[in-house]
């Protein structure tokens, strides 16, 4: 099994609620709540250690509320490399409608001392030494500004380790430029980084050409229930989920993040990697939290999944997602 490092700038405890159809306004009456510590390089480390792997996470981690976290690093065996600062990790709030409707409230995060970034600049560099991989994944703190996550991937990638980089907006504009091996944007994000609205599967692929051209070498686009599309100097695939009742897609990114990094460190098949991911991430939204790889019907929701290939330079007619 692999050595993986995941990178958390902004971690998050998620209250996630199921409820009805939410009124504004109103008082609502829910029915599960969870108050779990999260944020993405922590979800994608919790995945790759149910898998087997040897996971360290790091980043920076408010001291003020970082208990439930440091329990979590225990019970779930992730070596605790966090470099703790002043201040409170945020609250994100998941709102999870019954009929499938998802509400993200997220919070812009503590503010972070000047010398934040060498700290945790020397923090990566003996880390970078023993791992085989790197996750940089989620937002910035509001005032750490966003050429922060091209140095993180520069200096992972100078010490010769493949990055996974799944951010948003300016964080994932300048993340690009510093060169991941592989990019995980879902079509909003990837819309938002061309600047044009992303309409069906031939648009997608228009964006993934775009990301190659910028040496991007592994794009993966999640598309929700429309499944993902895998382009590699191999050439593309495409996945379809396998039917699932939808309770929170919170943590699916991130679930198929884990799940493909999985496979690709173990040298597999393309198409049984994008398959595996496809379904660990499928099985995510049936429940709140991370995918789980040991539900007892995993094999059938994995043979489900189908994956085909998917000429990415097919950018002609309205095909769609
Ligand atoms: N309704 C659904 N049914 C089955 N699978 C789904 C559904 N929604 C999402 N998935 C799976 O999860 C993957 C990731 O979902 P999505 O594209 O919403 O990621 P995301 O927006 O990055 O999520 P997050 O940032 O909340 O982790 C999809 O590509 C798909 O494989
Ligand atoms: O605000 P960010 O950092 O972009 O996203 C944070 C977040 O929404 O991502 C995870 C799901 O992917 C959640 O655990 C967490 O609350």
């Amino acid at each position: 099994m692999a050595k993986v490092l995941t990178v958390t700038l902004n971690p998050a405890l998620d209250l996630s609620v199921e409820t009805q159809v939410l009124v504004p306004g109103e008082v609502n009456r829910t029915g599960n709540t969870r108050l779990e510590p999260a944020g993405k390089g922590i979800n994608v480390a919790r995945v790759l250690a149910s898998l087997g792997h040897a996971v360290t996470v790091t980043g920076l981690l408010g001291e003020a509320n970082a208990g439930p976290f440091e329990r979590l690093f225990e019970v779930e065996g992730l070596d605790d490399q966090f470099v703790r600062i002043p201040g409170q990790n945020r609250i994100n709030i998941k709102i999870a409608e019954n009929g499938g409707r998802m509400t993200d409230l997220n919070g812009p995060g503590f503010r972070v001392p000047d010398d934040v970034l060498n700290r945790l600049q020397d923090r990566l560099a003996p880390l970078l030494t023993t791992c085989d991989a790197v996750v940089i994944a989620g937002s910035l703190p509001a005032d750490l500004p966003a050429p922060a996550v091209a140095s993180l991937v520069r200096q992972a990638a100078d010490a010769g380790k493949p990055v996974w980089l799944d951010a948003s907006g300016e964080g994932l504009e300048a993340g690009l430029k510093a060169g991941p091996f592989a990019v995980k944007p879902n079509t909003e994000e990837l819309s938002e980084w061309l600047g044009t609205p992303l309409t069906n599967l031939a648009s997608v692929a228009n964006a993934v050409a775009r990301l190659h051209d910028s040496g991007i070498a592994n794009a993966v686009v999640s598309m929700g229930a429309d499944g993902v599309l895998w382009s590699s100097p191999r050439g593309s695939l495409r996945s379809r989920v396998p039917p699932v009742p939808v309770v929170s897609t919170v943590c699916a990114g991130d679930t198929l993040l884990a799940g493909m990094l999985h496979g690709v460190l173990a040298g597999q098949p393309d198409d049984a990697v994008l398959a595996f991911a496809t379904a660990l991430s499928a099985e995510c939204v049936r429940h709140i939290g991370v995918g789980n790889p040991e539900a007892p019907d995993f094999s059938s929701l994995l043979q489900q999944t189908r994956v085909q290939a998917w000429p990415v330079d097919n950018k002609t007619g309205e095909m769609p997602l």
